[in-house]
């Protein structure tokens, strides 16, 4: 609390009003930035506490502006577990975000497709997760400022958002999976009897993010959704080995169509 709070100070010194609405920005999605009015954009290293972004495809700064008249924050780039960080970390700037005063959250992220109806470009709007990841943002002495110390976690995602969601996809003519996202460790890549237990248990989509962050927030009580750019098949249909330049690439185009999805859901 003390790191976080020392975080609030610094950005109550450069912000004279905070907006209610963030968004989280996955491999390859910094596009969103470019529909944004910039009022003010913050690189992380000069926020106290904040962590370094050490993944291509990650911007490193938080943008405060207004997208399509909804003043906005945006983080452009995001902690994995697998980097490196404690939990704690990964979810530092998402309880920067709850003391601020952000109340609704986007999360987005590039996963591999399990399912075998999905098609590369694709987006999945995230309707339920699972996490196998090693760690939980929420172990440990309980913050009571934060949350519960058993927190519900049967809808993790906004209901009234995911039907929004799926309006604005039919509005505008956009293609819109449903689905499991399940988050592991990484940052290895899954082995084909790996991918073949994770859509046995259930999963749509797969990454290595977006799960420790839906935690935190459920705990602290905002309202999130989630969204996947499916940006590789986790099994190929044609062999092709996996590159991190691939899921950035497929992302950065498919991103066109997050960005219009958001726009129109907030
Ligand atoms: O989840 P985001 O941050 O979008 O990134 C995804 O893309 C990377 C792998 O290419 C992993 O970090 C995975 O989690
Ligand atoms: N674990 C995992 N993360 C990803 N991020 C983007 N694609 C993938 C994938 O296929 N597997």
């Amino acid at each position: 609390m003390i790191k976080e709070q020392a975080a609030v100070d610094f950005l109550k010194s450069q912000i004279i009003e905070f907006p209610e609405t963030a968004i989280i920005l996955g491999s390859g999605l910094g596009g969103l930035v470019d529909e944004i009015d910039i009022e003010k954009r913050i690189p992380y290293s000069e926020i106290p506490h904040f962590p370094v972004v050490t993944v291509e495809g990650h911007g490193g700064d938080l943008i405060f502006g207004d997208l399509e008249g909804v003043a906005v924050l945006a983080m452009n780039g995001r902690f994995h577990y697998y980097e490196g960080y404690d939990m704690a970390d990964v979810v530092f700037p998402l309880r920067v975000m709850k003391l601020i005063g952000i109340k609704r959250l986007v999360i987005t992220n590039a996963a591999g497709g399990l399912n075998e109806d999905f098609e590369v470009g694709d987006l999945m709007l995230i309707e339920d997760m699972i996490s196998l990841l090693p760690e939980n943002p929420l172990r440990g002495k309980n913050s009571e400022e934060f949350g519960p110390r058993f927190p519900d976690m049967s809808e993790p995602f906004d209901l009234d958002w995911l039907e929004k969601a799926k309006s604005a996809a039919i509005r505008l003519g956009v293609k819109l999976r449903t689905g499991t996202y399940i988050g592991l460790q990484g940052p290895k890549l899954e082995t084909k009897a790996e991918i073949r237990y994770c859509r046995i248990i259930g999963g749509d989509a797969v990454g290595m993010s977006t799960v420790p962050e839906v935690i935190a927030v459920n705990h602290m009580g905002l309202k999130v959704l989630g969204i996947s750019v499916i940006t590789n098949e986790s099994i190929p249909k044609v062999a092709k080995e996996f590159t991190h330049a691939d899921v950035v690439a497929t992302a950065n185009k498919a991103g066109k169509k997050l960005v219009e999805l958001v726009k129109n859901i907030l």
